[in-house]
């Protein structure tokens, strides 16, 4: 995507987005609520016309691509309401037939509905309608629609809304192995920084209308200017200081207190405190730099 622009009415909501993904990638798109992601994605999929500049998915233009084009790709909207008195199993297949004539060596199209029914952890709830489930076996559902035509390429968009916590590790798994085993390339939104953190290979973080950053949780890290909290235990006491350099504050340590000291921990910036930055320094304030934690004692 290069240069993307998207305007409703006389409101610019992306000025001008660019990103590339690599085949096999999982991407983690964060961005305040009304950043533009789900236009972003929208736009990807080819749902949605945009202003200007140039997008391609597999090749193909999105505004342009024909039935073969889309039967690559896997979508998982935000919400859907639809065929509340059709039973699970029974609307799997429905969708499962579409891509039969899109199956290729490599890659056989559909995917199995027992299987995947297994596979999203619904086998208990085959045989339901659909209006008969929970929020979170709703969204399962949507995920194996999603997945049913073993796509290419895969958007999700907050696919993990109302998961417990079983089921969020159940669906990382899964978009773990789809990457790893599949080489499927996966776009996905979230608000949840730490299944950003733990999923994605890189994560864009969108905001006043651009991409602000972009890599690894790590990457993202070391790029914000932030002091790392050193916390030590002494003499039954517990210390916490903010210093530039851990590893010559912890030598220092040890030097003046030797075996008095135990229960070392370093803090480095988070995933949240790099969001956070980074979304504020692209707002009003652009010169905003990060107020490391005081130092504190005895917590
Ligand atoms: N069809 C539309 N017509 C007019 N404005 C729209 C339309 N769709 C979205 N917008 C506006 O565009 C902006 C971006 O919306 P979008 O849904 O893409 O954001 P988002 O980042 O997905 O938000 P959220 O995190 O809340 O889901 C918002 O200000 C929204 O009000």
């Amino acid at each position: 995507m290069r240069d993307l622009r998207m305007s409703y009415g006389p409101t610019e909501v992306l000025k001008g987005v660019d990103f590339t993904a690599r085949r096999g990638e999982v991407l983690a798109l964060l961005g305040p609520n009304g950043a533009g992601k789900t236009t972003t994605i929208e736009i990807l999929e080819g749902f949605r016309n945009r202003s200007s500049g140039r997008v391609e998915v597999l090749g193909a233009d999105p505004a342009k691509g024909d039935e073969r084009w889309r039967a690559r790709l896997g979508i998982v909207l935000q919400s859907w309401r639809d065929h509340g008195r059709w039973e699970v199993g029974r609307l799997l297949a429905h969708f499962a037939r579409f891509y039969v004539p899109f199956s290729e060596p490599g890659r056989p199209r559909p995917w199995d509905v027992d299987e995947l029914i297994r596979e999203v952890g619904l086998e208990e709830h085959a045989g339901k309608r659909i209006a008969a489930l929970s929020g979170g076996q709703r969204r399962r559902l949507d995920v194996a629609i999603g997945i049913v035509g073993r796509p290419e390429v895969l958007f999700l968009d907050e696919p993990t809304a109302g998961f417990d916590p079983e089921a969020r590790r159940d669906f990382h798994d899964l978009v773990r192995r789809l990457s790893d085993l599949e080489d499927t390339t996966v776009l996905l939104t979230t608000h949840d920084l730490d299944e950003a953190e733990k999923l994605a290979d890189r994560i864009l973080i969108l905001a006043d209308g651009r991409i602000v950053a972009d890599g690894s949780a790590s990457e993202l890290a070391a790029r914000i200017q932030s002091r790392q909290r050193v916390s030590w235990t002494r003499g039954g006491r517990r210390f916490t200081e903010a210093v530039d350099n851990s590893t010559t504050f912890i030598r220092d340590l040890f030097e003046r207190y030797g075996d008095e000291v135990s229960g070392i921990e370093v803090d480095r910036a988070d995933l949240e405190e790099v969001y956070i930055t980074m979304v504020k320094r692209d707002g009003q304030d652009a010169s905003a730099e990060i107020t490391p934690e005081p130092a504190e004692e005895n917590r």
